[in-house]
């Protein structure tokens, strides 16, 4: 049992394991590596279904090569383009990918060509390569484009030589095109290709869902109807599960998972007991590739009839379709498309002479790369073992996370006392658990706490809410949490328990101890954010006095600010990330209609430059300025000229600056602003947006509320492993060791219980930022992509290799002394004094 849980808490996030084994890493901090210029020419194209972030991914390509000396081509209409040649194949510029980041589909067009499919489509293709001296090429579509991709590297030198026969090109031309080399990289909405944690387009086809589900319960719950709503992905059925866990759904069809003979009994059975528990509404989803164990598709409206015959519900239908791969793209998919981009061009850079094919990766926050073949043939594995009807093998090959989301919806829709049979047996123990929220609201926080809510329902155990903090505990603030009280919770912002940013302290926790101990809480999960931290701590220093507060507790960071120790996400971070890359669409459209302004967009987060970093690489900034990386004046006017010198060559009419709000004390929002009025002031206005507490959003991200589930579950899992191993031969719980108050965190692609007593020496307690923080590595990204390709300008590349940034935070500003910088030195200074006073009277003979 022991076994099990521990491995479940250490379990990967995704990708199956043997392509995980040939992955390696494309270091970002390589990024800045120059050569001589070598003139050497680069094409991107899209193909295969759009998807939102593709314009993210294609803008990336060109301006880094631009940056890495590399001369970018733009081929348009996919590998129609390649094949038709001419117009469709274009060198391009800096300018021509300006202002496309926050625009759905892809600028540059796509198409499913057959011609490319026939060697003579490829043929022609490669004759316009040739003639464009092109031999770097960077394609952005699904498992076809790529497979496509990889044949016509495959065949290039057989290309050639034809050509050469057929005199359409001359030997010198071939001779110097002797290989072809290619970076794939995955723009899909489905999420199916393996090797990849996430492909390009499925983070905002999930927000096109959500908005839908969530549109929908209104209507549905006004109505008490059902929807059966159809969701796209082709044979894969992670659209699905991951809205059924964001939003909830009493029932999800997937092709992985084909239900069992007779689930349209288990289907009604499970919607009718529902209803009596009292949920207005129903959700039942289904994978456009939804079949039955024979392989027979299922489609909504079987599902329909099913529900209309035997329950005679009001049930609508809602096929969401092209809705999902349309829209802006999510702050995610912003950044994920930069960076796998990013990560191609370097990878084509690196290579010396012919490499093999690879498709870039993002691998928990890691950029890989993996022999491409090998992600398409597992790919294509899935789709034989769909033939086979060996589903066990499709899930398997999926990754291992895969199954366990199944597993977790299932367990958060399973409403117990009903025919669906909880996870408990007589033998195992029945705990009472508690949960509340700490610090300011964050996105997710209630995703969390229904999750963990139904999960411990669903095994058997009680679990009680504690309303507003600490404060609430103290004050007896506690009730039971019941499965249907919970139900619409993962939807909404905020906090639905009420959150203070009280920390325990010594005089407080007598009556914290007092109150867990007469409610008989035995394990208490903490959602909540650095006051939560520093909650912890204090609680785990009271282990000592107060034998009560001996019971597991584990925190889920939740925070915009991302900034507590033993996590790289926090909950609310994604949710505030879009709002900022929302604020910043709203911002640059203004400016352009204005013309020629300038905004100075000051995010929160203490003093974590997380939001502003991201939100700046996302919303397509043209600096970020945060604590950890301290400047000065000389930077500021370096920026500012730079920023002058873009409006200046013409062809720019907006910009922006982010500005985390602690960043220093002295060059504050106004000040950055006004120095931009008076120095532009021939070229551009300048104003400032302070973004505030919308940053805390409305609804969450489905990134916020799945991360949620997902940490749920983990807690659960190691809070139960710490009741069981400390629980006594009287039944009581009694945990002392450190393991036992953690922060669950994801780190890398584990998800890790992290003891506080190791925590709080990896941080800044003072400025309340971790030590290591590793979105740090992204920054030089920020001004390589806001650089200006011209080169009159002298002080640009002054800009970008600009690393007289001190990587240290700002010296912390000189505010007066206060009682507590003074009271450690009181007792040697007495002790002086007193001394000087003896020596003194000795002297004086008093
Ligand atoms: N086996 C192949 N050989 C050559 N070209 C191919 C091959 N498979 C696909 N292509 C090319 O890639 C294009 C897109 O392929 P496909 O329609 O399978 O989409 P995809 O890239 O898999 O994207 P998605 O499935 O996400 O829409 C095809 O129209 C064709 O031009
Ligand atoms: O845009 P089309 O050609 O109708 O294709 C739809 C298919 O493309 C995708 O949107 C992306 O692969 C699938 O989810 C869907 O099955
Ligand atoms: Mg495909």
């Amino acid at each position: 049992m022991l076994r099990k849980i521990k491995m479940a808490a250490s379990m990967e996030v995704a990708s199956s394991p043997p392509l995980r084994t040939l992955s390696q890493p494309v270091e970002t901090k390589d990024l800045m590596k120059k050569k001589d210029t070598e003139d050497r020419c680069l094409a991107v194209l899209t193909s295969g279904g759009d998807s939102q972030g593709m314009n993210a991914a294609v803008r990336a390509v060109v301006r880094i090569a631009l940056f890495k000396g590399m001369k970018p081509y733009l081929v348009n209409e996919g590998y129609k383009g390649l094949v038709e040649g001419g117009e469709l194949i274009k060198e391009c510029q800096w300018t021509d990918v300006t202002h496309t980041m926050h625009k759905g589909g892809t600028i540059i067009g796509t198409a499913r060509c057959k011609e490319f499919r026939e060697r003579s489509g490829r043929l022609d293709a490669a004759a316009n390569l040739v003639k464009a001296r092109i031999n770097n090429l960077v394609i952005i579509g699904g498992d076809g484009s790529l497979t496509g991709a990889n044949i016509f590297k495959e065949e290039w030198k057989g290309l050639l030589e034809e050509l050469v026969r057929k005199e359409r090109i001359t030997q010198e031309e071939a001779a110097l095109l002797p290989y072809l080399n290619i970076v794939g990289l995955v723009g899909s909405i489905d999420n199916d290709m393996c090797g990849t944690d996430m492909t390009i387009g499925t983070d905002s086809a999930l927000h096109r869902i959500i908005e839908a589900m969530d549109c929908l319960v209104s209507t549905a719950s006004s109505h008490q109807r059902t929807f059966v709503l159809e969701i796209m992905g082709r044979n894969c059925g992670y659209l699905t599960i991951m809205a059924g866990i964001a939003v909830g759904a009493e029932w999800v069809l997937i092709p992985e998972n084909p239900p069992k003979e007779g689930w349209e009994e288990s289907m009604c059975d499970k919607l009718k007991s529902s209803r009596e528990k009292g949920r207005r509404l129903n959700f039942i989803l289904v994978a456009e590739g939804a079949i039955d164990q024979e392989n027979k598709k299922i489609t909504t409206s079987d599902v329909k009839k099913v529900i209309d015959s035997k329950l005679g519900f009001d049930t609508r239908v809602t096929v969401l379709g092209h809705v999902q791969r349309g829209g802006r793209p999510s702050a995610y998919d912003r950044i994920l498309g930069t960076r796998m981009g990013a990560a191609a061009v370097q990878t084509l850079f690196e290579a010396k002479g012919e490499m093999d094919a690879f498709m870039i990766a993002i691998r928990g926050n890691e950029m890989t790369k993996l022999p491409l073949m090998s992600c398409v043939e597992t790919t294509k594995k899935i789709g034989s073992a769909l033939n086979e009807r060996d589903f066990n093998r499709m899930q398997e090959l999926r990754g291992s996370s895969f199954a366990r989301n199944i597993k977790i919806l299932k367990k958060l829709e399973a409403c117990p006392t009903t025919t669906c049979k909880p996870e408990s047996s007589p033998s195992s123990p029945s705990y009472t658990f508690a949960v509340m929220n700490v610090g300011a609201p964050a996105g997710g926080t209630n995703s969390c706490t229904r999750s963990f809510v139904r999960f411990l329902l669903y095994s058997g155990h009680t679990v009680l809410g504690i309303y507003s903090g600490f404060d609430g505990l103290k004050e007896g603030e506690i009730k039971n949490l019941d499965w249907s009280e919970v139900s619409e919770w993962g939807s909404v912002g905020g906090s639905k328990l009420g959150t203070t940013r009280t920390v325990p302290d010594d005089k407080s926790l007598d009556a914290i101890a007092k109150s867990l101990e007469s409610h008989g809480i035995q394990g208490l999960l903490v959602v909540g954010g650095f006051e939560a931290f520093q909650s912890l701590i204090k609680l785990e220093e009271g282990r000592r006095k107060y034998p009560a507060l001996c019971i597991p507790i584990v925190q889920v960071a939740a925070t915009i600010s991302n900034n507590v120790p033993g996590t790289e996400y926090s909950l609310g971070c994604d949710t505030a990330l879009n709002v900022i890359v929302s604020a910043c669409d709203i911002l640059k459209q203004s400016a352009t209609a204005s013309r020629k302004r300038v905004f100075v967009v000051e995010t929160m987060g203490g003093y974590c430059g997380y939001l502003a970093t991201m939100g700046a690489l996302a919303g397509g900034a043209d600096s970020a300025y945060i604590f950890e990386e301290s400047f000065n004046l000389d930077h500021l006017r370096k920026d500012v000229a730079h920023m002058v010198h873009k409006f200046k060559a013409g062809n720019f009419e907006k910009g922006i600056i982010m500005r985390n709000e602690s960043c220093n004390n002295n060059y504050t929002t106004d000040f950055m602003t006004q120095m931009l009025a008076e120095e532009g002031k021939d070229y551009f206005i300048a104003r400032s947006s302070v973004l505030g507490h919308l940053q805390q959003g409305d609804a969450p991200s489905p990134f916020d509320r799945i991360l949620g589930t997902k940490y749920a579950y983990q807690s659960m899992n190691h809070l139960l492993e710490c009741m069981e191993r400390s629980t006594t031969s009287e039944g009581k719980v009694l945990a002392t060791g450190s393991d036992t108050i953690c922060v669950m965190g994801l780190v890398g692609v584990e998800y890790k219980p992290t003891p506080v007593s190791v925590l709080k020496d990896k941080c800044d307690m003072k400025y309340r930022i971790p030590n290591d923080q590793w979105w740090i590595q992204l920054r030089p990204l920020v001004r390589i992509l806001a650089r200006h390709a011209d080169k009159k300008f002298h002080g640009e590349t002054d800009m970008i290799d600009d690393d007289t940034r001190s990587k240290e935070p700002h010296p912390p500003q000189f505010k007066g002394l206060s009682m507590n910088d003074v009271k450690p030195f009181l007792p040697p200074l007495l002790v002086l004094g007193a001394m000087i006073a003896m020596t003194f009277a000795r002297l004086n003979n008093w």
